[in-house]
């Protein structure tokens, strides 16, 4: 037992202890500052020499660009570490310690004075726990605000007594969770949890799958793992890498976490930005469905295939001369001028080619007979040939073929002749035309055959509105089949990708996990998502059936299992609709405790009222609070349309996967649930949203009261 008075002792060493670390760390904060400064302004001095310094020729132009490009990068880097440098500490038993932050940075002599978060010495900050502290005795965050020192927290690991110099506080993480959101997402380098972090650093370089439920850290570790690639696989980092997102709005909310990670390298893109064509269009989710089958990606592979030759002959009339190719002939430079997916406009020039080969050919052997045979009527009516060429005995044969005025044929002058013939180039346009890949899918989808020989599972009406609606553009749907096509006629896309992160994995349909592989051939990718969470267009119900095809069962797989988002009260209130739409999914577990959600029922002609009361109530207890409004997308639009409601967000209920707010108020459940086939897993997402409060508004008929329940 202490004491009083050594209590107050205690605390006393404590208040001493931490003010002295405080000004240690404060110091050495500011010789990172330092060191950050002077690289910088190294860099810049670098940067205008380099200006300044005359080239002569492409190649040392080209060579000055490269090394300015990447003295840019490093420059930009270091500026964008100037926000929370170093977030933390690592002490290790025998006394040595580590700082960790954005970059790493030596001193001018060569000491080690802050290391990257991504580098491998740090990884014990993420790793290390008190059952296992792999040598670490102290982890201490830092907290910095500007180049100041605001506060640090220490955890003691290895099972020793905190000392005065040890400042045992408030986890961190509990504070970043509990902060009031900014509609923008943060990144979480200096609190990322130890079976995040492992997913993070994982050595796997091909396709890793994460899930994990709503609020798990998907997007976090998916975020955190662009950045470690960039940063631990070079060649990877070379070739880019790109983030696919469902969505605009998801796109921004995520768009700050790379760049405050230092990395502005990565390109963030939804389905619209890699077709670079706009969906403007909404049609049936039982048509987009359809759409999205690898199924339809085939019909649109036949229609192409119906525009090149097969099983017919050739029959070729130049002015060299007539022949006729056969089938088999034909088939096989078919075959060869496809090989390697060039696409169907390129390979009618490589099938152009192989034709006019085997018809030089032919008229060769055509030439070669007419001369033998002439020649042998000839010496049938006695005409010496060799006296008449003037050819004397030992004399070698004549090489190659001669016309009877004695000239060489240049056969290969012909070929280039040919090559350019407009005869020829009608004659293959008619079995090979050129294509256009937006004709292909409109023939597609005009086609009602066809349509209803791909799309067995539509009606006769769905058939004929899909064939009226392409004239008023395109869908979603669509965008996936246009780059199907794109590469079925055009050949694969230029630009492709190190390392794609996919996040909201689930929402993807057969032919968009098509559209990203096309664009990642090295099949190295980060892919995210919650299968319990997929909206009504995709077919996809497991990750083997949306990987088989690409890369077999080559694939990690890794199910984060807490929950950082949602208070374990808003949790539990969602396990009825999680049991409903994915029985054998475990409810994640919540490291945090809050209000119990509540719930509310009103007349529909009272909706606005009671979304104005609830609005002010929420903003005066708490103001600093961000208030999403969940509601069908009908609805949802007219609630926007209305008095724009300060600090609150109103997001259709299809549109809210991934997003998140301080508080949220879902307008009618039942009404959520009936918008789609997936209506309930909507409600789910929707209920899923809040880091702190739940309001379920419901709607009763026109005659019933509000009230509370
Ligand atoms: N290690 C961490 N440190 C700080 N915040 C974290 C950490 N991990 C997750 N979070 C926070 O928890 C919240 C949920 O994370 P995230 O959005 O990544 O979850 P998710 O699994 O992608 O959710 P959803 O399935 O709904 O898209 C976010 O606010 C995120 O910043």
């Amino acid at each position: 037992m202490v004491d009083a008075g050594r209590e107050e002792q205690l605390v006393a060493d404590a208040v001493v202890g931490k003010a002295e670390q405080l000004e240690l760390e404060q110091c050495a904060i500011e010789t990172m500052y330092g060191r950050l400064d002077a690289e910088k302004s190294d860099i810049g001095a670098a940067r205008a020499r380099l200006m300044g310094s005359p080239v002569d020729g492409a190649e040392a132009r080209q060579a000055r660009d490269a090394e300015l490009a990447r003295l840019e990068g490093a420059l930009g880097r270091l500026q964008l570490a100037e926000r929370s440098l170093c977030f933390g500490r690592i002490d290790s038993s025998t006394g040595e310690s580590l700082h960790v932050g954005r970059v790493g940075l030596r001193s001018e002599s060569g000491e080690i004075l802050l290391v990257d978060w991504r580098a491998e010495a740090s990884r014990p900050f993420y790793a290390a726990t008190l059952a296992s502290p792999l040598g670490v005795r102290r982890r201490r965050h830092v907290r910095v605000e500007g180049r100041r020192l605001v506060d640090v927290s220490d955890e003691i690991l290895d099972g020793t007594i905190p000392t005065a110099v040890d400042v045992v506080g408030d986890g961190p993480l509990v504070s970043a969770l509990s902060g009031a959101r900014t509609g923008r997402m943060r990144e979480a380098a200096s609190t990322l949890q130890r079976e995040q972090d492992e997913i993070v650093r994982s050595e796997c370089r091909g396709v890793m799958v994460v899930d994990g439920g709503p609020g798990t850290g998907k997007t976090i570790v998916a975020l955190h793992r662009a950045a470690y690639v960039l940063y631990a696989f070079p060649t990877m980092a070379e070739r880019g890498v790109l983030v696919f997102g469902p969505n605009r709005r998801f796109l921004a909310y995520i768009s700050e976490v790379l760049p405050s990670l230092g990395e502005n390298n990565v390109e963030l893109a939804t389905a619209p930005d890699l077709v670079g064509v706009e969906a403007t269009r909404s049609e049936p989710d039982a048509v987009a469905l359809v759409k999205g089958r690898r199924s339809f990606g085939e019909a649109l592979a036949r229609r192409v295939q119906e525009r090149q030759p097969h099983g017919v002959p050739l029959r070729l009339t130049t002015a060299h001369g007539q022949a006729v190719l056969d089938a088999p002939r034909v088939d096989a430079a078919r075959r060869s001028a496809l090989q390697g997916g060039v696409g169907h406009n390129r390979a009618r020039g490589l099938f152009l080619e192989h034709v006019v080969d085997d018809l030089v050919n032919e008229l060769e052997q055509q030439t070669a007979k007419e001369i033998s045979d002439f020649e042998d009527e000839l010496k049938e009516v006695g005409v010496d040939l060799d006296r008449m060429f003037g050819r004397r005995p030992g004399d070698p044969e004549p090489d190659g073929i001669q016309s009877s005025d004695g000239l060489d044929i240049d056969w290969d002058r012909i070929r280039d002749d040919l090559l350019e013939d407009s005869g020829i180039d009608r004659i293959i346009s008619g079995v090979w035309p050129s294509l256009r890949a937006e004709d292909v899918l409109r023939g597609l989808l005009t086609d009602p055959d066809a349509l209803a020989r791909a799309m067995p599972e539509l009606s006769g009406e769905q058939i004929a509105s899909i064939g009226s609606a392409v004239e008023t553009g395109w869908s979603r749907a669509d965008l996936a089949a246009l780059d199907e096509a794109r590469a079925l006629v055009d050949g694969l896309p230029k630009t492709v990708y190190g390392h794609i992160v996919v996040d909201e994995a689930q929402q993807l349909s057969e032919m968009e996990w098509r559209m990203l592989m096309r664009r990642c051939p090295s099949r190295s990718m980060t892919i995210v998502g919650d299968l319990a969470q997929a909206g009504p267009t995709t077919t996809i119900t497991r990750w083997e059936d949306a990987l088989e095809p690409f890369v077999a069962d080559r694939y990690a797989h890794h199910t984060l299992t807490v929950n950082y988002r949602t208070t374990a009260e808003i949790l539990d209130a969602t396990m009825p609709v999680l049991a409903r739409i994915a029985p054998s999914q475990r409810l994640s577990y919540s490291i945090r405790h809050g209000e119990p959600p509540a719930y509310l029922t009103v007349p529909d002609s009272d909706v606005d009222t009671a979304l104005d009361d609830l609005v002010a109530r929420l903003q005066n207890e708490h103001p600093d609070d961000l208030v999403g409004i969940i509601a069908t997308t009908r609805r949802a639009r007219r609630i926007e349309g209305g008095p724009l409601r300060h600090g609150t967000v109103v997001v259709p209920a299809p549109d809210a996967r991934g997003l998140e707010f301080d508080a949220v108020i879902i307008i009618d459940p039942d009404e959520i649930q009936g918008e789609s086939a997936t209506g309930l897993r909507d409600l789910y997402v929707a209920q899923t949203r809040a880091t702190k409060r739940l309001i379920t508004l419901t709607i009763t008929s026109a005659d019933a009261a509000a009230l509370p329940v």
